[in-house]
């Protein structure tokens, strides 16, 4: 028998529809996501810790669940709301249903509402909060919840997704990976995998800070030729050079970052120590390390076909994005420079310090999902890291 489920908002509106997965009643940032496919990767992304996500796409969940195409252990988003569910996946790999999988995961999803109607609202009035019950029924009692639930902006997210210790990540990328990544058509861009090649040589040892981060980060960095150490994103510079590293990673990960001063503390006791390379949540605290400051945007890139522009080769690079606040170009210290800019609304999408070895984008380059165009970054880190052996 079909369940009613019903999302209300801050702003006072209700989208009533049918509930799947679990039961249970969640508060959190309404947000949207415009990717076609990817969404168990979307689903498994700790950077969505805090949101309830909808997609923009119609129909969701027709190639079914994966377990290896998952992108962290377990499910750290709210909750999940699409038009149309589909409930008989046709796909090899899959040994599960959405349904299934968030049912299993107690992650509520609401389908049969008008998604473009909900996403218009987001894109005038800009992210919301906003409440999911298959509970409370009332409109009026929702709507008062959804406008006392706490705000996204100003929260320290990034401590509920750290991992509990450090370790060492042995994977690298699977065989289906690497084989379309070597058929992708970014042929003017610097292939990988065959550059891969030559860095057999180096032993370099890479440490990642996790402030949540997708493991398909971790399997670019693995399968560039380092060792990768993974830490928590709560570590202080001295845990990470205790570990002698040749380059620093710094990660992915949920929320606002200006509330993160430990972390931006940690950068700060790195910059120029070590080569550093940033991706989104890691982007933004190495701007705000090097003086920049963050703003919130008014409803975010989420998405799998952000067009950016590379500011080095004047080539355009289509991205993977998910996020919802970014570096203010006016805030930017002298020695600091824009490398990529967003062409959808001009906002920064990359930067590097002038002097130390330290960049960072706000896309993902991992893909995972979405396109591989900017799979270069990898091999510009392990490029910039023999770069300064070589000047060491
Ligand atoms: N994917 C990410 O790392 C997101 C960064 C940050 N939480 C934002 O929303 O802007």
């Amino acid at each position: 028998m079909q369940k009613t489920a019903k999302l209300a908002l801050a702003d006072g509106s209700v989208f009533t529809g049918t509930a799947f997965g679990a039961d249970g009643e969640v508060h959190g940032e309404v947000v949207f996501n415009t990717s076609m496919t990817g969404y168990q990767e979307i689903l498994t992304d700790p950077s969505y810790c805090g949101q309830i996500v909808t997609m923009t796409y119609p129909q969701i969940g027709n190639y079914g669940i994966v377990p290896e195409d998952v992108e962290s252990s377990g499910i750290a988003l709210q909750g999940f709301i699409i038009r149309e569910l589909c409930e008989i996946p046709s796909n090899y790999r899959a040994t599960q249903t959405l349904d299934e999988y968030l049912k299993a995961a107690g992650v509520i999803g609401l389908q049969g509402i008008d998604t473009r109607a909900l996403v218009r609202k987001i894109r005038t009035v800009g992210a919301m909060t906003g409440v999911l019950s298959t509970e409370d029924l009332d409109d009026e009692s929702l709507v008062k919840k959804a406008q006392n639930s706490p705000q996204l902006a100003g929260q320290d997210l990034v401590s509920q997704v750290i991992p509990q210790s450090a370790c060492e990540w042995e994977e690298g990328l699977s065989e289906l990976a690497q084989s379309s990544s070597t058929h992708s058509f970014a042929g003017n861009m610097i292939d990988t995998l065959a550059e891969n090649e030559d860095n057999t040589d180096c032993d370099f040892h890479i440490v990642a800070i996790d402030y949540g981060m997708k493991w398909n980060i971790a399997r670019h960095l693995k399968q560039l030729g380092c060792k990768v150490t993974i830490l928590p994103g709560n570590c202080t510079a001295q845990d990470v050079l205790d570990l002698n590293p040749d380059g620093v990673f710094l990660s992915n990960g949920p929320g606002d970052p200006e509330p993160l001063t430990y972390a931006i503390e940690t950068i700060r006791g790195l910059l120029g120590k070590v080569p550093i390379f940033g991706i989104c949540l890691g982007h933004q605290l190495l701007g705000l390390a090097c003086g920049c400051k963050t703003f919130k945007l008014k409803f975010g890139h989420r998405g799998a076909n952000q067009p950016v522009v590379n500011q080095d080769t004047g080539q355009v690079e289509i991205t993977s994005q998910n996020h919802g606040f970014a570096i203010d170009p006016e805030s930017m210290p002298d020695d600091v420079e824009i490398t990529h800019i967003n062409m959808n609304d001009n906002t920064v999408a990359g930067l590097r310090h002038k002097t130390y070895p330290a960049f960072s984008v706000q896309y993902h380059p991992e893909a995972s999902a979405g396109p591989h165009d900017s799979h270069y970054l990898f091999q510009q880190f392990f490029d910039s890291i023999k770069q300064a052996q070589v000047s060491s």
